[in-house]
């Protein structure tokens, strides 16, 4: 027997196994778009249904197949689900190839259709105006912190906060020649990215080459993709769409660099039995002020996944605390604590609850 004709049953049942799943994926999609009808001119993404989706695919996989590849797979699968009825249109920080772009896709899936904005600022704005119905923008960073803009943006901002993209962040520095640091002037790249790869830059970049910070990534790799005097430091996917040569990989200084994002729309979401609630609450700069808020968060032991402060704009010596609790604002121990924390701060916005990330 020859090695093609031992592989023929197993690609005979492959070719019966594919033909069963295209029938049980169109199945599914029919039950997806009646479901899409019921909800008439309502909202039709639910994204803690599709967590809840998620998360039961993974509880229920028994392999060989990973849990996250089959998470990802259905990822896909909801995505076309959902853009038979009418694909998502999902703003973000643009041009293409960004890290947002990349969040994007990650949690929507590339059904979707993404739309790139020229700043944070300019997402979120298509989204408020209805000419979009989903924005994700970068909130924090495990090795740079948060994400200034992004954090003043969510204070006046009507958008609800309806979801999270964990996204594992790698760096690359790209050229469009294939030389690493001769007739080189400059490295563009987000402040963000040349704040994450200092380390690698001051061991490496001669001293008479400049940092030059631009709005994104992608941006700075398509100067690149102009000038050969010029590098940048921006992702895989970014080197792809504006063919630029891999000079060095992977040259953030921490490996587990990772980028945390919100996901913004019109709606409340409903609780998801895994959720997590974001909320600001200002309050003057006195001492005992902090503890004062953090109290009754403490006393009905509710666990805070972030707590960052930042000066108020508007007044001086106020502080703005952004906190992110786990659980949802809709359950009972998480309103009666709020119901204290709106007696003792001065301001307090609840910017949604939203599905923990799955993927
Ligand atoms: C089918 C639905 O609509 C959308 C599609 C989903 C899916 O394909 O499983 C899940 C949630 C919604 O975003 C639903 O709400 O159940």
């Amino acid at each position: 027997m020859s090695d093609d004709s031992k592989l023929l049953p197993h690609r005979t049942a492959i070719d019966n196994i594919d033909n069963q799943l295209i029938d049980l994926m169109n199945e599914r999609a029919k039950h997806a778009r009646a479901i899409g009808e019921l909800k008439g001119t309502g909202v039709v993404y639910r994204p803690e249904r599709e967590a809840q989706v998620l998360r039961r695919i993974k509880a229920f996989n028994t392999g060989p197949l990973t849990d996250e590849a089959v998470a990802r797979l259905f990822r896909e699968i909801m995505s076309e689900c959902l853009a038979i009825e009418r694909p998502l249109t999902i703003a973000y920080l643009g041009p293409e190839g960004t890290f947002t772009q990349l969040a994007a896709m990650k949690h929507f899936g590339h059904a979707a259709h993404t739309v790139p904005c020229l700043t944070v600022d300019d997402s979120l704005r298509l989204v408020e105006a209805r000419q979009a119905d989903y924005v994700v923008a970068p909130v924090e960073n495990s090795t740079e912190g948060s994400v200034g803009r992004t954090l003043d943006l969510l204070v006046n901002t009507p958008l609800r906060v309806c979801g999270e993209v964990v996204l594992r962040v790698h760096h690359h520095f790209l050229r469009t020649q294939y030389v690493d640091f001769a007739d080189l002037d400059a490295v563009y790249a987000h402040a963000q990215a040349l704040a994450q790869c200092q380390h690698w830059l001051a061991k490496n970049l001669p001293d008479n080459v400049s940092r030059v910070a631009v709005s994104s990534n992608a941006e700075a790799a398509k100067l690149a993709a102009q000038n050969p005097r010029v590098a940048a430091i921006a992702s895989q996917a970014a080197a792809e769409i504006y063919a630029l040569n891999k000079i060095a990989a992977n040259i953030e200084d921490e490996p587990n660099n990772t980028t945390r994002f919100l996901v913004l729309g019109h709606q409340d979401t409903t609780p998801s039995g895994h959720d997590k609630t974001s909320l600001i609450v200002s309050a003057p700069n006195r001492s005992g002020m902090l503890h004062h808020i953090i109290e009754p968060l403490m006393q009905t032991g509710i666990s805070m996944t972030k707590f960052e402060s930042r000066p108020s704009r508007t007044n001086l010596w106020e502080y703005l605390f952004f906190i992110d609790i786990e659980g949802h604002f809709a359950e009972p121990r998480i309103q009666a604590a709020l119901d204290v924390l709106r007696e003792r701060a001065m301001f307090i916005k609840v910017l949604g609850a939203y599905p923990v990330a799955v993927l």
